[in-house]
């Protein structure tokens, strides 16, 4: 299993999808589009942050349980981002400490089941690195409508909060193999010579592990 991390608009989705095209394998996406909770908390954070971290955490679950099932599938975003999340909204008063500890004994307990399966973590972890501008720029071109700091001016200090959060949560990732691409740098999105570039990286970390 090939994990991506990064943080809102680095590119997971856009790379996930091509490296399943590549690999011939399964992409199991984060549940944004019918996610009845996202456009709720975007407005209502404090109301909605702990039932959308539940949201997240049993559908990221439920991806992983099937994506285990074949090697190489590819996950976009991994479980070990989503206390990044939890964390944040606990300090920004969005979630009490009593919903922060019931979370975090869920997670655990849900990583101990995942270390009881044949394969305990992912092969590989894909971090997307992207200069906050570019992560403002990307969401805005992106366009989804309750992610719009044009029209909520107090995403931007949030979305300052994740991506600021971002290289020290990498520093300390350790459960797998990672790489780190420079978003900034490499467009895979619209250049062919830079996504053959990538997906060459991404082969001879395969490689390596036995796994093409
Ligand atoms: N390397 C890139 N170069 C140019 N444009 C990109 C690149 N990566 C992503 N984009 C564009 O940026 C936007 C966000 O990309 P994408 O949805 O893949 O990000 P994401 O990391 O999956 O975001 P989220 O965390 O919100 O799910 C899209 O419009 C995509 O086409
Ligand atoms: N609060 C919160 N907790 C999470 O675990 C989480 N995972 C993803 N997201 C938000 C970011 C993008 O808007 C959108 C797509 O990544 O969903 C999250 N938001």
């Amino acid at each position: 299993m090939i994990v991506l991390a990064g943080t809102i608009g680095a590119g997971k989705s856009s790379l996930a999808e091509a490296l399943g095209e590549h690999l011939g394998t399964d992409v199991f996406y984060e549940a944004v589009d019918n996610n009845p909770v996202l456009d709720l908390y975007y407005k209502d954070p404090k109301k909605y942050a702990f039932l959308l971290q539940i949201y997240f955490l049993n559908k990221r679950f439920e991806s992983i349980k099937l994506a285990y099932r074949q090697n190489n599938n590819v996950l976009d975003r991994s479980i070990f981002e989503d206390e990044l999340f939890l964390t944040l909204n606990y300090k920004n008063g969005n979630v009490t400490k009593t919903e922060l500890d019931i979370y975090k004994e869920l997670l655990a307990n849900m990583l101990e089941e995942l270390e009881g399966m044949p394969k305990k973590r992912p092969d590989l972890l894909i971090y997307i690195d992207v200069s906050f501008e570019t992560m403002l720029r990307r969401i805005a071109t992106r366009g989804r409508s309750f992610e719009q700091v044009e029209t909520q001016p107090e995403l931007h200090d949030y979305y300052a909060q994740v991506h600021a959060e971002y290289p020290d949560w990498y520093e300390a990732y350790d459960a797998s193999p990672k790489i780190r691409l420079d978003g900034d740098k490499i467009d895979f999105v619209n250049n062919p010579e830079d996504l053959a570039r990538v997906l060459k990286i991404v082969d001879g970390e395969l490689a390596k592990l036995d796994l093409l």
